[in-house]
């Protein structure tokens, strides 16, 4: 038995601790803040992960604790800097859980984590897992990528089990590009069916945005294959094909005509893809990403829909 502390007590934080709970570990779960530590302890449950109760053996707080194995940071992209300024990680491996790129430095995860911790080795968690599934311990396989072999194991028997298999590489940019890129596909998948345009397209799209991965990861210094696994081709399977996904159904919500405010008005938790899409196409900077462009342009609404879908289906026809 390890001692296992995810940072961050929202909805996928909340499940992986539950899923190191059940391949036997000591869990700690921090949460930002004081209130929602207590308010996990007074419920036996997260708001954010409805209807899963969190075993008694799950410690609670809202700081570090004094000893552990392995950190798992569970925290979306935009709020991971400032949740490692704040808690400020002793040395040793981190598992970075992110699927994003930041805004105003176009970093990747790993990136931000080097960036503020220094020289460590860092993993990336990343694969086809809605939080509410993996906590109920149904069948699940995901990416572990690291180039720290060692800590690509540790992160193994941390999390796995008969139930949730976990697939080794030591490609993170690949994983991660395939993680924050998906977010971006799969709105526009939302959209695509949201705004009536057709099984179809939304098939050409994700196969013509798995395209936009491989090329993207190449040329960033990953490899193509990491775009057909798990963290990348499994991603956008789950999340472009129904509406358990944030990304994709906020795009269904905008391919009806409504606004980006207004949805994200009547939402409290994470849609990665949003901040994320002009973060990506930044950091891709000449690498062709046409959707992925398509759906900055539209969610900063310097482009409507129409004419996002008209420049997408008149660029040059070529090759596949
Ligand atoms: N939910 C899933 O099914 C799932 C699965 C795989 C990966 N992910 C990824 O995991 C990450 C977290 O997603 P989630 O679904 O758990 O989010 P969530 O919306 O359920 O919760 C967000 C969490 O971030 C915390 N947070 C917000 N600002 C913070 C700050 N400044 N410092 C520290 N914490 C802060 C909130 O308190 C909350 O606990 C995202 O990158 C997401 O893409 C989610
Ligand atoms: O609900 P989404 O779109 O944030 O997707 C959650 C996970 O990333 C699925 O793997």
């Amino acid at each position: 038995m390890s001692k296992v502390t995810v940072v961050g007590a929202g909805a996928w934080g909340t499940a992986l601790a539950i899923q190191a709970v059940r391949a036997g570990h000591s869990v700690t779960l921090v949460a930002r803040t004081a209130e929602a530590v207590a308010a996990i302890a007074r419920n036996h449950e997260n708001g954010r992960l409805p209807g899963v109760r969190l075993p008694d053996s799950v410690t609670v707080m809202d700081q570090l604790p004094d000893a552990s194995d392995l950190l798992v940071w569970v925290v979306p992209t935009q709020h991971l800097r400032t949740s490692l300024l704040k808690l400020r990680p002793p040395a040793g491996g981190i598992v970075i859980c992110a699927k994003g790129v930041e805004v105003g430095t176009h970093m990747l995860p790993l990136e931000v984590a080097g960036d503020v911790t220094g020289d460590r080795p860092l993993a990336v968690l990343s694969g086809p897992n809605f939080a509410h599934e993996i906590a109920a311990g149904l069948p699940a396989a995901t990416v572990v990528a690291s180039v720290n072999a060692d800590l690509r194991e540790q992160v193994r028997v941390a999390f796995g089990t008969s139930t949730f298999r976990l697939y080794g590489n030591d490609d993170p940019i690949g994983a991660q590009l395939g993680g924050a890129a998906k977010n971006v596909i799969a709105i526009a998948a939302g959209v695509v069916i949201g705004a009536g345009l057709g099984e179809n397209a939304r098939a050409a799209l994700v196969t013509r945005g798995l395209s936009e991965l491989c090329r993207l990861a190449v040329a960033l210094g990953g490899r193509a294959e990491a775009m057909t696994g798990l963290s990348g081709l499994g991603d956008l399977m789950l999340t472009c094909t129904g509406m358990s996904s944030r990304n994709f159904s906020l795009g269904h919500a905008l391919g009806q005509g409504r606004s980006l405010e207004a949805i994200l008005a009547g939402r409290t938790a994470v849609t990665e893809g949003v901040a994320t899409a002009a973060a990506l196409v930044a950091r891709a900077g000449k690498v062709e990403l046409p959707i992925c462009q398509a759906v900055a342009e539209f969610l900063s609404g310097r482009k409507t829909l129409d004419q996002s879908i008209s420049e997408l289906m008149s660029r040059p026809q070529r090759d596949e």
